[in-house]
């Protein structure tokens, strides 16, 4: 297992950063350009290893990828141009390749088999798979398809109005994909709203898709047309500077070009909500998703309550909120976010285990966690991302402010989405 001794510590974190590519746009991206007819281009595409998952999937089922210098480039030929892999897929470590290509597969005439890594293997796909075999599917899979590998061969689908009981826009993404490819109108509604990245690139594309609340419905038969994208940085990458800046002490750091989508700024509103200096500059919609700068400064802080509405709209972002937590005055409680534990890892235990182990007063509970802000400094040791990018990302952080040594095992997990988060974090350090 590789180890990577962290900077603790450090003075102050200042400069200015340009995000990477949105992971959730570079996947759509990819995929919508796939199944598109003609040439889509795609700007500041995310080189992430669960990105480059899905390009390596498509490339499998014949769709021409390819890379030049600054950009992607896809040859769509429409889903009838998909053809059946004569390899297994692999999802590596994305639960979004997973559960988008699984929609996509539901009404292809092939058969096609996904396989993942350990953490994949673990994560829920009945949530995708029993809605798609009601639209005709054939699915298998461990547990009855619930679990990877999981073999799918396409069928003739009919529509269905499904209601989720779950905010998730993978869910709902393979739904709407599955309905493109069937007679008829089918819907989504779920519990809150989740990211609507799916809903504006499918209209980007040339497609019509009608949002009423809480409810996303298509009709299938629709063909898309590609396009040019240029992706917007990724607020859930960001959020880890946004946090930095915010409780290193001297600092003030710069973001360029974050994407501020409002079903992603739920980390904006927790930072202001909790008190922190931040502001925003030069927002604009740059083709269909809402971009703009960023600027934070070390804040004094206070907790707060986290849930309803808000949690899927700062989901991932919520191992860097409770180490934020740790330094604020009061507690800060975060509810309705039993989701966290089907994530790369159960994020709720992965989160208390390793800030505990830094000495922050902060407790599980059965949907979230409760975080004790102010009540100690944090102290350096070693520390775990079991293989969760986000999680090492945020131990990262938390050395950041921490006394001693610290050693992170694992680090490399940190590529899923963000490859240069080193360079970057060590660019800011005085
Ligand atoms: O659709 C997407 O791109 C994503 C949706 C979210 O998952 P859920 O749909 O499971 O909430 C999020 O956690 C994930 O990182 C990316
Ligand atoms: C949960 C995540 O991604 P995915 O579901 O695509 O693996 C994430 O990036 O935090």
């Amino acid at each position: 297992m590789q180890t990577k001794q962290l900077h603790t510590k450090v003075n102050k974190l200042t400069g200015v950063l340009t995000i990477p590519g949105d992971k959730s746009i570079s996947h759509r991206a990819v995929m919508f350009g796939s199944i598109a007819k003609g040439k889509t281009t795609v700007l500041n595409f995310l080189e992430g290893e669960d990105c480059l998952s899905t390009i390596d999937c498509f490339r499998k089922m014949g769709v021409d990828i390819s890379k030049e210098s600054d950009s992607v480039v896809i040859n769509g030929r429409g889903f009838e141009g998909l053809q059946e892999p004569t390899e297994i897929l692999n999802v590596g470590n994305s639960g979004t390749t997973t559960r988008l290509l699984l929609g996509m597969l539901a009404g292809t005439p092939f058969h096609s088999c996904l396989i993942g890594d350990e953490s994949i293997a673990k994560r829920p796909m009945k949530r995708v798979t029993n809605p798609l075999r009601d639209m005709g599917a054939f699915i298998d899979g461990r547990e009855d398809g619930n679990y990877t590998p999981i073999s799918i061969r396409g069928g003739t689908l009919k529509p269905i109005r499904y209601n989720s009981p779950v905010a998730s826009a993978q869910v709902k993404s393979a739904i709407l994909l599955a309905g493109l490819q069937c007679e008829g109108t089918t819907s989504v509604t779920e519990p809150h709203k989740s990211r609507d990245h799916t809903e504006r690139m499918l209209r980007a594309f040339g497609g019509e898709v009608e949002e009423n609340g809480l409810t996303c419905s298509i009709n299938g038969g629709q063909q898309l047309r590609g396009i040019n994208i240029h992706v917007p940085g990724d607020i859930s990458s960001a959020a880890f500077f946004l946090v930095a800046g915010a409780i290193v002490p001297n600092s003030s750091i710069t973001l360029h070009r974050v994407g501020l989508n409002p079903t992603r700024t739920g980390i904006i509103d927790v930072l202001k909500e909790m008190g922190a200096d931040l502001t925003i500059e030069n927002e604009q919609i740059e083709h269909f998703e809402p971009v703009g700068d960023i600027n934070i400064k070390t804040s004094s802080l206070k907790g707060i309550e986290i849930s309803g509405d808000i949690i899927p709209r700062l989901i991932d972002e919520i191992p860097i909120i409770a180490l934020l937590a740790t330094q604020a005055s009061g507690d800060t409680i975060i509810k309705d976010a039993s989701e966290l534990k089907v994530k790369e890892t159960n994020r709720i235990d992965t989160v208390v285990t390793e800030l505990k182990k830094l000495g922050a007063s902060i407790e599980s509970t059965d949907d979230g966690m409760i975080i004790h802000g102010q009540t100690g400094k944090l102290t350096g040791t070693t520390v775990d991302s079991y293989g969760d990018h986000r999680i090492g990302m945020m131990l990262a952080i938390a050395a950041c402010i921490a006394e001693g040594q610290m050693t992170l095992k694992d680090p490399d997990a940190i590529a899923v989405s963000y490859p240069m988060f080193f360079e970057h974090l060590n660019s800011l350090i005085d």
